[in-house]
């Protein structure tokens, strides 16, 4: 997924861009970057600063943002790569190039689905390749456009782009928000008394003190000049918008905090867990208490709306921790391998005995993908020895890949596919007593107050709102 952010207006840019990709820190935890555009005599000149890590991690000397990030204009990343390995430094955004009209940097939140085809294409006419990410082909369609005016060469690669993209663009004096025809991704701007701030979520604005404006339209470009800060001219580059937003940010991508496609987070969140009460309760024998506990942090919301339904239901329930999380430890599904997936959630959790012996207990997750954090959280809760254990999921059973801006390529690594989504096969393999998901609809009827059909669902149904690459490899072009 990916969080992204631009300023532009203020000479402490690049500080605002450090506050709110710590904001922006939950969407990509393998490397970070911040780039800054200063005009010194006239000329602009970029520096930079990037490196694998945190962002934390990757910004610890504070002297960075006096000596070298003083710009006006700057944009930050925090990668969860899709494209490309996560390891390499090469990958890591900002990219930037210098081209004919001077220079242009790019962050990118989404992934694109036919940037093979492009990078191959361009290849045979000579291009040269300085990363392995889908991101790149971007600089390139730019850089070779037909058109002279800057504007007319972005409209026209973006046009050429299919799949998953919210990006900010920085060329000289100019800081440039767009959007894909679908809106898969989001991305929204706001402003300070000096600065516009554009940003994948509002988090990164509340943590600026700046004002919510509005979300960048899909199929939209938003062109902010440094001379005429607050009055942006916006062009669409897509005849024909389908929206399509991803439903996925609601259920575990985004923070609660933050509002996308113009509806809270928290809210969504909340109503899913009141729907999964509604439509799948846990019924105990002579209604004895039964204690939900939420999978902390991303289902703590949902545990919330679960046991107020529950309460309204006349189930007898009390909502409870049972589960201590470490916050040195990040979020283990956008880990990028396995062995530190598992690690992760090992070192991750610890069960609270006393909340868990000898009741009761319904644990609440968002979703359920490869399995690694409810088959081994099961496990450690039944050393606390509860009466029984029951799992709510969130969402509906994940049964097909991700191609616009989540890391899970193939099907055989998602645990509901492995079992032939057969119910009774993934509750046996989990040791639950029972086990329940959302449906497709369920899902969708928690986000009425947008137009249903305006949601991506293919990860649980397989209805790809584009055409998609059977043969994709993420790792296709590292070495
Ligand atoms: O079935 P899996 O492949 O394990 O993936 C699903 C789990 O991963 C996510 O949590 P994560 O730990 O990434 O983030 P969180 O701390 O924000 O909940 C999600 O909330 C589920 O708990
Ligand atoms: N998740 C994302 O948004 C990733 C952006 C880009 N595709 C990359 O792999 O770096
Ligand atoms: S396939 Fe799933 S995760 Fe990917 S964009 Fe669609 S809803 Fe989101
Ligand atoms: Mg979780």
């Amino acid at each position: 997924m990916c969080g992204i952010i631009g300023v532009i207006g203020s000479n402490s840019s690049a500080v605002q861009a450090y506050y709110g990709l710590n904001a922006l820190q939950h969407r990509g935890q393998e490397a970070s970057g911040i780039l800054t555009s200063k005009n010194i005599n006239n000329k602009y000149q970029f520096s930079y600063h990037k490196g694998i890590g945190l962002v934390s991690e990757v910004f610890n000397d504070n002297s960075l943002f006096t000596n070298e990030l003083f710009g006006n204009i700057s944009i930050g990343h925090t990668r969860y790569s899709t494209t490309g390995s996560s390891d390499s430094r090469k990958n890591i955004q900002p990219f930037f190039v210098q081209y004919k009209n001077g220079n242009l940097a790019v962050v990118h939140n989404g992934n694109i689905t036919n940037a093979s085809k492009i990078r191959e294409s361009l290849i045979k006419k000579g291009a040269i390749f300085q990363t392995s990410s889908d991101t790149e082909v971007i600089l390139h369609l730019i850089a070779t456009s037909k058109y002279e005016n800057q504007i007319d060469q972005l409209k026209d690669a973006l046009s050429k782009l299919e799949g998953a993209f919210s990006l900010i663009i920085l060329i000289d004096g100019k800081l440039i928000a767009a959007r894909d025809k679908y809106g898969f991704r989001p991305l929204s701007f706001g402003r300070t008394e000096d600065s516009i701030i554009i940003t994948s979520e509002t988090c990164a604005l509340d943590i600026n003190s700046a004002e919510f404006i509005r979300d960048v339209n899909p199929g939209e470009i938003l062109v902010f000049n440094e001379n005429d800060l607050f009055n942006p001219a916006s062009i669409n580059f897509e005849a024909e918008n389908k929206i399509k937003h991803c439903i996925f940010e609601f259920i575990y991508f985004s923070r609660p905090d933050s509002q996308i496609f113009n509806i809270n987070v928290d809210k969504i969140r909340r109503k899913l867990g009141k729907k999964l009460a509604e439509k799948h309760p846990v019924k105990v024998d002579n209604n004895e208490k039964l204690v939900v506990i939420s999978v902390p942090d991303s289902s703590n919301t949902i545990a919330i709306g679960f046991q107020s339904q529950l309460s309204k239901l006349g189930l007898n329930s009390k909502l409870d921790i049972g589960l201590i999380r470490s916050h040195y430890i990040g979020r283990t599904f956008i880990a990028p391998e396995q062995g530190k997936r598992e690690l992760g959630v090992k070192i991750k959790f610890n069960i609270v005995k006393g909340v868990l012996e000898n009741r009761h207990i319904v644990i609440i997750d968002d979703s359920i993908v490869r399995g690694t954090t409810s088959k081994q959280l099961i496990k450690l809760i039944k050393e606390a020895k509860p009466k029984s254990i029951h799992l709510r999921i969130a969402s509906p059973q994940i049964l097909y890949p991700c191609y616009y801006g989540m890391d899970f390529p193939s099907k055989e690594e998602l645990i509901a596919y492995k079992l032939k989504n057969n119910l009774d096969d993934i509750r046996n393999y989990l040791e639950v007593d029972s086990l329940e998901y959302l449906t497709v609809d369920e899902l969708l009827e928690c986000v009425s107050e947008n137009n249903p059909q305006n949601f991506c669902t293919a990860c649980f149904n397989g209805n790809y709102p584009t055409l998609i690459d059977n043969n994709f490899d993420k790792n296709k072009y590292d070495n």
